[in-house]
């Protein structure tokens, strides 16, 4: 039999093993004897660890992962490696699965690797299979990647993971490798108890890294936070006067918005970075990576979707913009800087505000999770408590290096000064002293419960413990199209009768974990802090619905909730009028839409994920018929300067025991090129024609070329011929737009909004490209006017025909007119409401609105052949968005008069836009009304 070295080479191309540990793992597997378990960081080369005894044992080892994508990148890997292996998994065609089961059947399967996901090893259909490769020894070993999934203390806990220990059972002569590159040291514990592992030997790598340094800044005293980050990226760059610089680095984000900020702030100031997110057209997000890769973006700022199969070894900092979910998630997404050794520095820009948005977000996670699965209390804690660790680690006065290790278990490491607290203790009191109002209301906070009083009762109870049933996520729960909408009426109208009821004195402070910003705030007579939390509640939901992609948390929308309700809170004068606004913001986010709706969008968001892609399995029927393909030798890569420090051993202990892990960890995605299943994933999250594409990538640099996938986000608009209104714009840029603005002023009333197209892409429509498209616009129509009825709820016209359709314009209507609010007989009360609302001051417009006047404004001068090309017209558009936006607040129609009084200006100088070179003087305007600028040469 070959030694282990020659299968080494012969089947992985590999001259050796990438660590010592790797190899004592490799061993123990191949011997068998025990089970073992392998806590070893993202890219250290855990696969290795199964597949090299796999290709060495006799029969089948059976992988368990918990996506199809992961396994499909990892089938894909071993093909390429010319090594059978297989999936069986739900979008296997018939074919497939045939030949895979007849192999397995056979009396000596090809296979060598049998990928699965806990679901399908669980499903009726796989145990015959099951049950006759063990009857015939053929199963060789048990691998469970990613085993972290199976605890409930992880953050990626996946319920289907817990049937492992049944499985494992029936496997009694089968030993097992688990393997994870996150384990705290509960987790540890779980994995153990619940894979039933036996007299475990546990290899696992210790989570120090002395090449880090590691700092938390506090965001909100400092001045300019950017100019400091940009101080700190220049700095860790060494990019200072005179310096070459060198290697790059990752500001993480949670929302996209702030990504595009960031990115926009740093280039401003110097530092070439590009946004990365979800947001992105996946073509583009490629290039962004891409380009980031190959150093010629020196900054990426992303949300937490980057990084996973990122292995850069010369990244110098990694910055967290907001605070990460976990201690352990920030431990993972950290140790992404210095694999090469080489010093580097981990950064958290802190804020409390910070911190309560995302508390909301784990509150919210939790009670979603409540909800599809019942109570559980021990689980719903632990995202709170990984929260609070994380809270800890910025706000402790003591080494940061030793909060980790300690984390995960391990001893307290010798930090030498590779922390801001070992290196300066005054400076982090003074920094936390300044916080002081922050540490009061923890100090009362932990006195109740929690750090942050999170009252785990509170939680345990789920959505009745945020105050009251929150009506607006039951359709979602149910999705079955019958939920009462007036329900959903009675319900708010009934709180607020109810609340405005009480007399001043029954004011209730808030909870010590309310989020409402200013929340013992009475500034609204009678208005109650359960109102204010109910409609909190309700913008929540309807923002999760508007925005739906961002998977991975999906923080970035919810915690605009706390903002938007602010919003409101803060301008309105009476508690009918507060009411009005919370429900004209459920409105325009598609609020109170039908269940058909919601319905539609989940149906649509599997679709985008799972559905439609080509096939990622189909080679197995080559691999099956043995043409196997002529890989050749694998790419070898090299393994040096991995982890300088990555040193472990085994210990005969068992896992309960195990004093361990990881730098830099995560959830695996092997191999940084995205899979083209994964770009499938992305493509469907992608296609979003609303405005906002005008920002979501690149162009905030002067003289950068613009990528011309532009047209591809473009191609699926809706055409003109269902409704030739559609039509007047036709091969312009902004026609996105012009879909939405048609639809605002057409039959449906002005509530359909180009942001809804997005969403249903975002939420990954059913490709309205194979939908025939008058087809896809009568569809929006329709679901559009019944949201409009939904949300007449003190309407006498709710089911009434609709009036002939306005005339059409291009223009959006005034943002608060209520005379285009013509179709709804509105309830005076409200009526006066809205009226109100319209004598508020303006509210200040978002960057979005900002975009979509912009592009209004512009729209015409691009048909006039004002730009040389499309992009042009794009990139000027964005340029044009950030400067009006810039740390300025203002209402829309003083956006309007300044986005047309700089184009005006722009104009006034050059003919024609022939190159971004055109515009680098163009600045922010000062103030100056639209009539102070002269000299314009078009005519708008
Ligand atoms: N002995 C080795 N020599 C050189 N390269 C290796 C060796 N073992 C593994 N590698 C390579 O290291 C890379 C990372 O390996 P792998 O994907 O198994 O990491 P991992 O620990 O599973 O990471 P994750 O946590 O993402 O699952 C792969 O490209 C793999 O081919
Ligand atoms: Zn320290």
């Amino acid at each position: 039999m070959a030694s282990l070295q020659e299968c080494l080479k012969k089947h992985f191309g590999f001259d050796s093993f990438r660590s010592k540990l790797q190899e004592d793992v490799v061993k123990a597997v191949i011997k068998g004897d025990r089970d073992v378990f392998v806590c070893m960081p993202t890219g250290a080369g855990k696969s290795l660890c199964y597949q090299l005894p796999a290709m060495m044992s006799k029969g089948i080892t059976l992988v368990i992962s918990p996506l199809i994508a992961l396994i499909q990148d990892q089938v894909d890997h071993l093909r390429e490696l010319n090594i059978p292996a297989c999936s069986i998994n739900s979008k296997l065609p018939a074919g497939e699965r045939r030949m895979i089961f007849a192999d397995l059947e056979s009396q000596s399967p090809k296979l060598k690797l049998l990928y699965i996901t806990p679901e399908m090893v669980a499903s009726p259909s796989f145990q015959p299979c099951l049950t006759s490769l063990c009857s015939r020894q053929l199963l060789s070993l048990l691998a469970v990647d990613e085993a972290h999934c199976v605890s409930q203390w992880g953050h990626d806990f996946r319920p289907d993971y817990l049937k492992l220990g049944r499985l494992r059972k029936r496997l009694p002569g089968v030993a097992c490798v688990a393997l994870t590159a996150t384990a705290p040291q509960k987790v540890q514990k779980d994995i153990g108890d619940s894979l039933q592992l036996r007299s475990v030997l546990s290899y696992t790598t210790p989570v120090f890294r002395s090449n880090l340094y590691y700092d938390v800044i506090f965001r909100e005293p400092l001045e300019d936070p950017y100019a400091h980050l940009h101080v700190f990226v220049k700095q860790a760059l060494s990019l200072g006067a005179g310096a070459k610089g060198q290697g790059c680095g990752i500001v993480y984000c949670r929302t996209r918005d702030n990504c595009e900020t960031v990115a926009y702030q740093l280039t401003r100031l110097g530092v070439l970075s590009k946004a990365y997110h979800a947001g992105l057209k996946a073509g583009d997000r490629s290039e962004v990576q891409s380009d980031w890769m190959q150093g010629k973006v020196l900054v990426i700022v992303a949300t937490i979707s980057f990084g996973m199969g990122v292995d850069k070894a010369n990244v110098r900092f990694v910055a967290h913009w907001n605070l990460a979910k976990s201690l352990a998630s920030y431990y993972q997404e950290s140790g992404r800087a210095g694999r090469d050794g080489l010093p580097s520095s981990c950064r958290t820009y802190y804020s409390p505000k910070d911190k309560e948005q995302m508390a909301f977000l784990i509150r919210k996670e939790v009670a979603s999770k409540q909800k599809k699965r019942g109570a559980q209390k021990e689980a719903d804690k632990a995202g709170f408590t990984d929260f609070e660790a994380m809270v800890s680690f910025c706000e402790q006065e003591s080494c940061r290096h030793a909060t980790i290790s300690k984390f995960f278990g391990n001893a307290v490491p010798n930090c030498s000064k590779a922390c801001d607290y070992c290196r300066d203790p005054k400076a982090v009191r003074a920094q936390l002293e300044k916080g002081n109002h922050l540490s009061t209301r923890i100090a009362a906070a932990q006195s109740q419960g929690g750090a942050f009083g999170f009252d785990r009762d509170l939680y345990a109870g789920g959505r009745k413990g945020y105050g009251f049933e929150r009506h607006d996520e039951e359709g979602d729960e149910e999705g079955s199209g019958d939920e009462d909408p007036s329900l959903r009426k009675k319900e708010f109208g009934n709180l607020f009768k109810k609340q405005m009821n009480l007399s001043k004195e029954d004011f209730v402070l808030p909870d010590e974990d309310c989020l409402l910003r200013e929340a013992s705030s009475r500034k609204v007579p009678r208005l109650t802090v359960k109102a204010r939390e109910h409609c909190l509640s309700l913008l929540q939901g309807a923002l999760n619905d508007h925005q739906g992609a961002e998977k991975t948390f999906n923080g970035d929308v919810d915690s605009l909730a706390v903002d938007m309700e602010y919003e409101v809170f803060k301008s309105s004068k009476s508690s009918n009028l507060y009411k009005a606004g919370v429900l004209k913001k459920v409105r325009e986010l598609g609020g109170f839409t039908s269940a058909s709706h919601v319905y539609s969008l989940k149906r649509k968001r599997v679709g985008a994920g799972l559905r439609g892609s080509s096939d990622p399995f189909q080679t197995a029927r080559q691999l099956l018929q043995a043409s196997g393909g002529d890989a050749g030798p694998p790419a070898g890569t090299d393994g040096g300067g991995f982890y300088p420090d990555a040193s472990g051993g085994s210990r005969e202990l068992p896992v309960t025991e195990t004093a361990a892990r990881d730098p830099a960890g995560g959830p695996s995605q092997t191999g940084p090129a995205p899979s083209k299943k994964q770009q499938k994933i992305q493509e469907a999250a992608k296609t979003s024609r609303n405005i906002s594409l005008y920002f979501q990538k690149k162009a905030l640099v002067a003289g950068e070329t613009e990528d011309t996938g532009s047209a591809e986000t473009e191609r699926d608009i809706p055409p003109a011929e269902a409704d030739p209104g559609i039509n007047d714009n036709s091969g312009s840029p902004a026609e996105s737009v012009a879909v939405g603005s048609f639809s605002r002023t057409d039959e449906v009333g002005e509530d359909f909004r180009p942001e809804e197209l997005e969403q249903e892409q975002l939420g990954g429509k059913a490709d309205p490209d194979t939908e025939p498209r008058a087809e896809y616009v009568k569809t929006h129509l329709k679901m559009n006017r019944k949201h409009f009825q939904l949300n007449g709820w003190v309407s006498g016209a709710v089911g009434a025909d609709p009036p002939p359709p306005a005339k059409r314009s291009r223009e959006p209507p005034p943002p608060q007119d209520p005379g285009s609010r013509r179709r709804v007989t509105f309830n005076p009360q409200v009526q006066e409401s809205l009226l109100e609302v319209a004598n508020e001051p303006p509210k200040p417009a978002t960057l979005k609105e900002v975009a979509d006047i912009v592009v209004h404004c512009l729209d015409p001068l691009y048909k006039q052949g004002k730009f040389a090309t499309k992009e042009l017209f794009k990139s000027f558009a964005r340029h044009l968005s950030h400067l009006l936006a810039e740390g300025r607040s203002r209402g829309r129609g003083q956006v309007k008069a300044e986005a047309k009084a700089l184009i005006r200006k722009f104009f006034g100088g050059v003919k024609r836009c022939e190159s971004e070179a055109d515009w680098r003087l163009l600045r922010a305007p000062s103030g100056a009304s639209a009539s102070d600028e002269k000299g314009s040469n078009v005519a708008m």
